[in-house]
C-alpha cells in the first residue's frame, strides 16, 4: 500500500515549512521500498553487472528504439525515392527490434517479477539464432543487388507474396505479444520444470484458441519476415527450422504441464490445437 513520504533533513525532526506545505515535495512511496536494498527482494537484484541492471535494460530499449527508427525511415526512404528492392533490409531490421522490444515490455507489463536482460530474448539460443537472421539479411541484401527482377514469385504472385508475408509479421507479432500478456505470470521464456505458486493453467483468451500462441506466434512472423524479404533459400530454411524447434520444445513443454496441471491440460490438450502445421 503506498504511505506518503516527506523528505527530512538530518537537522530537523520535521521538515522546514516551505518544503512540507508545497505538495510537490510529498512524494507517494510504497513503504518496501524505505527498507534497506539488502532485506528488499523488490531491490536486491538492481545491482551493475546482474541480468537485473537497470541501466542495462535501458541501454538495450534504448538501441532497439534507434534501430527501429533508422529501419523505418530507410525503409520508408527507399521506397519513395527509389525502385529498388532493398527497402527490405532496413524493414527486417524494424520487425526485428520492434520484436526483441516487445518481448521485454510485455514480460515487464505482466510479469514483472521475472523481467531482466535476458526478457529482451537478444542472445536466447545463441549462436544460431544470430546466424539465421544474418543469414537472412545476407540473402534479401544479395538478392536485391545482384538479382532485383529474379526474385521467386511463381504465377507473377510477387506482391501477393509481399502482402501475405507482411499479413504474417503483424498478425504474428499481435498474436505472441497477447499471449505473453494475457497468460501474464504463468508466461516464462524457459520451460518450467517446477511448479511455481504463481503458475496457474490458462485456458481463456487466445489461448481458448491457440495451446501455443506465443509459438504460433513466432513461428507465422518468422516465415512472415522471410516473405517479405523475398528470400526463397532461408523461407524453406526458416521453415523446417522453426517447425523441428517448436515440436521438440511442446513435447517437452507439454509433458511437464502434464506433471504440474494433470487431467486438466490433458483435457485441455485434446480441445484446443496449435495451428502449426503438423504438431496437432
Ligand atoms: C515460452 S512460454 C510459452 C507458453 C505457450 N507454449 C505459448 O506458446 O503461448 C513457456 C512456459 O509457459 C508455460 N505454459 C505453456 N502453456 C501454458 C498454459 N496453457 N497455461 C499455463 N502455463 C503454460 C510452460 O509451463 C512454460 O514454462
Amino acid at each position: 500500500m503506498a504511505t506518503s513520504f516527506t523528505p527530512q533533513t538530518n537537522h530537523h525532526s520535521s521538515p522546514p515549512p516551505s518544503l512540507s506545505s508545497n505538495p510537490i515535495n510529498t512524494i507517494n512511496l510504497d513503504p518496501t521500498l524505505l527498507r534497506e536494498p539488502v532485506e528488499n527482494p523488490l531491490l536486491k537484484p538492481f545491482y551493475p553487472g546482474q541480468p537485473k541492471s537497470l541501466s542495462g535494460i535501458a541501454l538495450r530499449a534504448f538501441c532497439l528504439g534507434i534501430t527501429f527508427a533508422v529501419g523505418l525511415i530507410s525503409a520508408v526512404a527507399i521506397l519513395l525515392l527509389t525502385d529498388s528492392p532493398i527497402w527490405r533490409v532496413p524493414f527486417f531490421l524494424l520487425a526485428l527490434s520492434l520484436f526483441h522490444f516487445l518481448e521485454f515490455w510485455t514480460t515487464a507489463e505482466r510479469n514483472t517479477a521475472v523481467a531482466s536482460i535476458d526478457s529482451f530474448l537478444l542472445t536466447a539460443n545463441w549462436p544460431s539464432y544470430a546466424i539465421a537472421h544474418s543469414s537472412a539479411f545476407l540473402e534479401c541484401f544479395l538478392v536485391s543487388v545482384f538479382f532485383p527482377n529474379r526474385r521467386w514469385a511463381p504465377l507473377g504472385s510477387g506482391n501477393v507474396l509481399l502482402f501475405v508475408g507482411l499479413a504474417l509479421v503483424v498478425v504474428g507479432q499481435a498474436v505472441r505479444s497477447l499471449a505473453m500478456l494475457h497468460a501474464g505470470a504463468s508466461f516464462n521464456h524457459h520451460i518450467q520444470t517446477k511448479k511455481a505458486r504463481s503458475h496457474l493453467l490458462v485456458t481463456t483468451g487466445i489461448y481458448g484458441w491457440l495451446r501455443h500462441p506465443s509459438y504460433f506466434g513466432f513461428f507465422y512472423w518468422g516465415l512472415g519476415t522471410q516473405l517479405v524479404l523475398g528470400n526463397t533459400f532461408c523461407f524453406v530454411a526458416y521453415a523446417a527450422v522453426l517447425y523441428m524447434f517448436f515440436r521438440d520444445r511442446i513435447r517437452i513443454e507439454e509433458h511437464k504441464l502434464v506433471e504440474f496441471f494433470g487431467d486438466d491440460y490433458v483435457n485441455y490438450r485434446k480441445r484446443v490445437g496449435t495451428l502449426i502445421p503438423f504438431i496437432r
